[in-house]
């Protein structure tokens, strides 16, 4: 039996998609986290934590640095949400265009009026259409393509920029989107500017005070990303300044409160219930996958290495990524007179992963040597359960 233990509100089509050699939430000493986008940055994380498996794409809630010392396997499942993001950035898109929440307010406060007869006298809400207009995405991954491709559909004139793209999500893109080959190439002339990139060092402040003078008189900013992509304290200042006409983000902090021309969402850009199965049964298929078979596939800290699993034991190694590893490995085998059916081995950056499939069951003694050898992480030894 593993047990799996979750964070946040997990939806229930996940819990239901484990298998019943799994129990979730029994105890704390979980095998697998099932997470959405709970802070682990302080988190103490137990001895047989073997797997942790977000459902959603953010991951700066991991300390990836201290889940690979501990020889934990990180995954997120990015994607899974993108098309609830961009359902929500086009209404925003709209919805800053007409002025939607300055309008739902005032006809809050006017609920007894005839309120249509104020627009024959007044046309502060008098808006603008999205057709011709143009917009500047920043990350075309899988939210940034989903709602460049929309926008589009909506006639809005699209230009993105994304320095780092994959030759994967490239072939999402319509080829109607103007390609800009720098940020200040994008924003200059859009009159909305979403951002969809993940938070890491060098995307903090990726939108400052610089990018913001950049952009044209009237532009309306939005940020789905996460808080500090952009700098809200520089966005409030070109909203004084009538530089801005509104901010919207998924994203609050004090400065962004009590505005008519900025809208906070509480970080609801994922929040369907469609995108909250999706991404829960992805990190189900994930943590029973890695549990059962120690196979990789799209980890976070560890390399793809995918071997079909027919011998009845594997032992699986997390491992430095340095020279004659996989030579003391197998002669910590040799010693024990165990014979090797299948190795295979791969690496990601500084950190290597080892499969080894076997006839006969690996002794506690063999587990305790390999683990002592240095510079190896963590060693599993899988019960092959077909
Ligand atoms: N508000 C919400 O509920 C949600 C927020 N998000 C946020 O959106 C981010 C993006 O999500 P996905 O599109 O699914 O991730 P993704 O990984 O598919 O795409 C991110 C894209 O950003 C690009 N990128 C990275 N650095 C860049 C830079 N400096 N300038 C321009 N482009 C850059 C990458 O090349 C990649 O194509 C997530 O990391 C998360 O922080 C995602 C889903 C829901
Ligand atoms: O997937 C993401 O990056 C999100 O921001 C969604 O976060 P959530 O799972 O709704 O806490």
């Amino acid at each position: 039996m593993y047990n799996v233990k979750t964070y946040n509100a997990i939806s229930p089509a996940g819990i239901d998609h484990l298998s019943n050699q799994y129990q979730v939430n029994k105890t704390d000493d979980a095998d697998a986290y099932l997470i959405r986008s709970v802070d682990l940055h302080e988190a103490d994380f137990p001895k047989q934590l073997k797997v942790i498996a977000r459902a959603g794409a953010g991951f700066n809630n991991i300390p990836l640095d201290r889940v690979t010392e501990a020889g934990i396997a990180a995954f997120n499942t990015p994607g899974s949400n993108a098309n609830a993001v961009k359902e929500l950035v086009i209404a925003m898109l709209v919805a800053s265009a007409r002025h939607m929440f300055a309008v739902t307010n005032f006809s809050a406060q006017h609920i007894h009026a005839d309120i249509s007869l104020m627009k024959k006298t007044d046309d502060r809400f008098k808006g603008t259409e999205l057709l011709g207009k143009k917009l500047a995405v920043i990350g075309l991954g899988h939210v940034g393509s989903l709602v460049a491709n929309a926008a589009r559909e909506l006639g809005m004139k699209v230009v993105g920029f994304d320095p780092f793209l994959s030759s994967d999500a490239a072939w999402h893109i319509s080829n109607q989107i103007e390609r800009a080959d720098s940020m200040k190439a994008a924003i200059k002339d859009a009159d909305f500017v979403t951002v969809h990139v993940p938070k890491t060092a060098e995307t903090t402040g990726l939108i400052g005070a610089e990018e913001i003078k950049a952009m044209k008189d009237g532009v309306h900013l939005l940020n789905y990303s996460r808080l500090g992509i952009v700098d809200n304290q520089a966005a409030v200042n070109a909203l004084d300044a009538k530089h801005v006409a509104s901010y919207i983000t998924d994203f609050g902090e004090d400065v962004l409160f009590n505005r008519e021309d900025v809208v906070v969402t509480p970080h609801i850009g994922g929040s369907t219930e469609e995108a909250e199965a999706n991404g829960s049964i992805r990190g189900a298929n994930i943590i029973m996958k890695y549990l059962e078979t120690g196979n990789v596939k799209g980890a976070l800290n560890l390399p793809d290495l995918n071997v079909p699993f027919n011998t009845p034991f594997r032992l699986t190694l997390i491992h430095q990524n340095i020279p004659n590893m996989v030579g003391q490995i197998a002669t910590k085998l040799a010693n024990n007179d165990l014979n090797i059916e299948g190795m295979s081995n791969a690496a990601k950056d500084k950190i290597a992963y080892t499969i080894i499939d076997l006839d006969e069951e690996p002794t506690e003694d063999l587990v305790d040597a390999l683990t002592q050898i240095n510079s190896i992480i963590r060693v599993r030894v899988i019960k092959n359960q077909k």
